[in-house]
C-alpha cells in the first residue's frame, strides 16, 4: 500500500473538552490510485489527511506510508520521510513568492541537500505544461499555473503519495478542470498515488473512488459515481449529521 490506516483514532483535547475527530478509521490507498475524501464540515477530513501524511500523530492506531509505520519514527526520521516520500498540494498554492517557478520546483530537493540533476526541474515543469514559465515568479502566473507549479514541486521527489487539500478551491471552473485533468493524468500515465480532500463533487468525480466521512467515521465509499450522484449522497449525509 502507498498509505494505510489501521484503527486510526484522533482525540483533540482543549481544557476539559474532548473532540473525537477520527473514530477508528481503517482504509488503504493502493499505489496508482486517485482517492477523494468528502464529508460534511467537521467530519474529520483535514484530520484524516494530516494523520495520513504524518503531519499529526494520531492518538491511536497505525499509519504506514510505503510500508513504514510512522509511529516507529522519531521527529527527525518522520520529517525526512515526509520530505522524501510525500508530496503536498494546497488550496492556496503555497509557493515562495520571491523564487521563480523553477526555483520553487527545485526547493524540496534543495531542502534535502540535493542539487537537481540537469534537466530534472525543466522536465517536471514540462510535465505540467509549463516549460516556458520556468523563470516567472508566482505573481507573474495565473492561479491555475501557480497550482501546476505546486504540483510539479510536489512530484519532484517522486513521492509515494501526493496529498491534495482542496487543490481547486481557489480556482475558477475552467482552470479547476485543467488541474483535475492533470492530477488524473499523473495517476493514469505515471502511476502516481493521490489522496484529495474536496468539497466539490465535480472534483471528486475525477477520482477512482470517493471516501465519505461523517462524525469521524467512514460512512461509505463510491466508485464510478458521477458528480450528480456524489452531490446527492453528500446532501443525504449532511442532512443526517
Ligand atoms: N486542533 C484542534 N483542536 C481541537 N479540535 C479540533 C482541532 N482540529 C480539528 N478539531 C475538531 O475535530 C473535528 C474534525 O475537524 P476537521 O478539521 O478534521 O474536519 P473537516 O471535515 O476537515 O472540516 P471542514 O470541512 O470544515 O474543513 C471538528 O469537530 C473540529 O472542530
Amino acid at each position: 500500500m502507498a498509505v494505510s490506516l489501521r484503527d486510526v483514532r484522533m482525540i483533540y483535547r482543549s481544557g476539559t473538552r474532548q473532540v473525537l475527530a477520527l473514530d477508528d478509521v481503517s482504509v488503504d490507498f493502493p499505489p496508482g490510485t486517485f482517492s477523494a475524501v468528502m464529508g460534511p464540515s467537521g467530519s474529520g477530513k483535514s484530520t484524516l489527511l494530516h494523520c495520513a501524511a504524518g503531519l499529526d500523530r494520531p492518538t491511536g492506531g497505525v499509519v504506514s506510508i510505503a510500508g513504514t509505520p510512522l509511529g516507529d519514527l522519531d521527529e527527525t526520521a518522520l520529517t525526512r520521510l515526509r520530505r522524501d516520500r510525500v508530496g503536498f498540494v494546497f488550496q492556496a498554492f503555497n509557493l515562495v513568492s520571491s523564487l521563480s517557478a523553477a526555483q520553487n520546483v527545485a526547493l524540496p530537493l534543495r531542502l534535502a541537500g540535493r542539487r537537481p540533476a540537469a534537466g530534472e526541474v525543466t522536465a517536471a515543469l514540462a510535465a505540467v505544461g509549463l516549460a516556458d514559465r520556468a523563470r516567472h515568479r508566482p505573481s507573474e502566473l495565473s492561479g491555475g499555473e501557480q497550482q501546476r507549479v505546486a504540483i510539479a514541486r510536489a512530484l519532484i521527489t517522486r513521492p509515494a503519495v501526493v496529498f491534495a487539500d482542496e487543490p481547486t478551491g481557489a480556482l475558477d471552473t475552467r482552470t479547476s478542470r485543467q488541474v483535475l485533468d492533470l492530477l488524473r493524468a499523473l495517476v493514469d500515465e505515471h502511476g502516481q498515488t493521490i489522496v484529495m480532500v474536496t468539497h466539490d463533487p465535480v472534483a471528486a468525480a475525477m477520482a477512482d473512488r470517493v471516501l465519505l466521512l461523517a462524525d469521524g467515521r467512514l460512512a461509505g465509499e463510491l466508485t464510478g459515481a458521477d458528480a450528480g450522484a456524489i452531490a446527492a449522497r453528500m446532501t443525504t449525509l449532511e442532512a443526517a449529521c
